[in-house]
């Protein structure tokens, strides 16, 4: 579903990725895992169309995202860190507006959001303002709005960042659930071992701009010799902290993990 060969992307004379190359099947949950700075949101802006590769190819369930912008653009959806949501609508016109720009038919459009904001359990709040809900509750709207036209791939960067324990597990088992019943590939970032742990089937570890291991968490783990994928994370790309991207971002992603332990 998503072939990747080579991918090279520099800024100047810094090479922020450096030929990567990797496949995720139909129906994958793949997370990318990496420190600040390895390259994964720079990867992610390539796979959708955001940012032009230097060299190397991409195929996107047969498209090339650089080629065939807008044939690419239907096949995904994407829920980025930042929030995109009207605060001054309702949940409901969210999801209709959305429905609306990606040309889903009305009465599939209404029948879908019902769906979709019941199974994220938004579905009581569904005429409220999207500015009176908690964070838990927003993220599960802007992934709820992802699924909406039914796109073979889903991507999330980092879908629970700041969010409290309760609300990220209930967000991964809705997103778990729809990718059993709808068969969406979901490629995900997050830098929370245990979810990639408990939600992936597969995963990749970036480093400076390279993939440097790839597999199933208890690959990971056989291959590093450790009992954790937080081990095995170290262990592969060192335990020193990173000052790359050290920005706001990068801040409260380090209180989040703290916060965590
Ligand atoms: N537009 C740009 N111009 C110059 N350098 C950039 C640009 N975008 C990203 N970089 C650099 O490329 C490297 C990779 O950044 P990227 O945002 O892809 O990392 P990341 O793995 O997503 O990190 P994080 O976990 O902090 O989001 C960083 O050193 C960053 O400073």
């Amino acid at each position: 579903m998503i072939r990747v060969r080579n991918l090279v992307r520099t800024f100047g004379d810094f090479t922020a990725v450096k030929d990567i190359t990797f496949d995720v099947e139909q129906g994958e949950i793949f997370a990318f895992l990496g420190p600040n700075g390895a390259g994964k949101s720079t990867t992610i802006k390539m796979l959708t169309t955001l940012l032009r590769p230097t060299s190397g190819t991409i195929e996107l369930d047969g498209k090339d995202p650089n080629r065939n912008q807008i044939a690419a653009r239907k096949s995904f959806g994407i829920v980025f860190q930042d929030p995109s949501l009207d605060q001054e609508q309702t949940a409901w016109e969210n999801m209709e507006l959305h429905g609306v720009l990606y040309h889903v038919p009305r009465k599939v459009r209404a029948e879908r959001i019902e769906v979709l904001l019941k199974t994220f359990e938004l579905w009581d709040r569904k005429d409220a303002m999207v500015k009176t809900f908690s964070g838990g509750m927003k993220r599960r709207l802007e992934i709820a709005r992802g699924f909406l036209h039914t796109p073979k791939i889903l991507f999330l960067d980092e879908p629970t960042l700041g969010l409290d324990p309760q609300s990220r597990n209930q967000l991964w088992t809705h997103v778990k659930a729809l990718n059993e019943s709808e068969k969406t590939t979901v490629f995900l970032t997050t830098h929370y071992m245990d979810e990639a742990d408990r939600v992936a089937h597969r995963i990749a570890i970036m480093d400076h701009g390279s993939i440097v291991a790839q597999g199933t968490s208890a690959e990971l783990k056989e291959q590093t010799n450790t009992e954790s994928l937080e081990a095995a994370f170290l262990a592969l790309t060192g335990s020193s902290l990173r000052d790359e991207g050290a920005d706001a971002k990068a801040g409260l992603r380090q209180m989040a993990q703290m916060w965590r332990r």
